[in-house]
């Protein structure tokens, strides 16, 4: 991975297993990588640890039940009849690589064209967690925001960028700090209109 700015062009739809382990099959395999990585998970300090990282995975991937299409359910009509580009930009997120399990964290900016309204803007910001809180790679992240904006809202365009640092990169294997990665994807008047692009890029600010 590098600092090129590639365009993120798949999307899947994670599901959760249909045979979820319980909660106590979960605490006992948190036990098991305490041991792997070489500690005693009955000593004192970790024994409450497997109910905390299961309590933690809870919060950590609440993504896996929380639903785009409601998040974006709710649209305003009455905006004075503005219709042109609404940008939410610098949306923190932190998601966790699907390969490592290790965390990417950064930044979302996302921008429409409305067609027919608009939608609240706290909602695109719950649209960036839906996907975060999974286990993800941040192309299919980038890919899966603009299908649900497109999906749910119709706009005329959409784009999305997001910005990230990966920590499988930072704190093991290559040890690359300060590496950035970005993905962006346009559709509609973004991906036709070279003009539009630029002007995403002006108003997010990118080098
Ligand atoms: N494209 C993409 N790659 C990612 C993402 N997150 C992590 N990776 C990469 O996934 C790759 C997995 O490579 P592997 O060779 O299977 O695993 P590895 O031996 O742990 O690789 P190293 O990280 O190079 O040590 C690594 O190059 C990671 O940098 C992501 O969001 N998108
Ligand atoms: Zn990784």
């Amino acid at each position: 991975m590098d600092v090129r700015v590639k365009s993120a062009t798949t999307t899947s739809v994670p599901s959760i297993p249909a045979a979820r382990p319980s909660r106590e099959e979960a605490e006992a395999a948190v036990r098991t990588l305490i041991a792997w990585a070489g500690d005693d998970p009955s000593r004192e300090g970790l024994l409450d640890t497997p109910a905390r990282v299961t309590k933690a995975y809870g919060e950590l991937f609440a993504g896996y039940g929380q639903d785009a299409s409601e998040v974006l359910s709710k649209t305003f009509k009455e905006v004075g009849g503005y219709d042109d580009l609404v940008l939410v930009r610098d949306i923190p997120f932190h998601a966790h690589c699907e390969h490592h399990m290790v965390p990417f964290y950064g930044k979302a900016h996302i921008a429409y064209l409305p067609h027919d309204g608009v939608v609240g803007l706290s909602k695109l910001a719950r649209l960036v967690e839906v996907y975060a809180r999974r286990l993800q790679t941040q192309e299919t992240m980038t890919a899966q925001i603009i299908d649900a904006i497109n999906e749910n809202l119709g706009p005329r365009g959409a784009a999305v960028m997001l910005e990230a640092e990966h920590m499988c990169m930072t704190m093991r294997g290559v040890k690359a700090h300060d590496v950035k990665t970005v993905t962006h994807r346009f559709t509609g008047v973004f991906a036709e209109d070279r003009q539009e692009q630029d002007r995403f890029f002006a108003m997010v600010g990118h080098r």
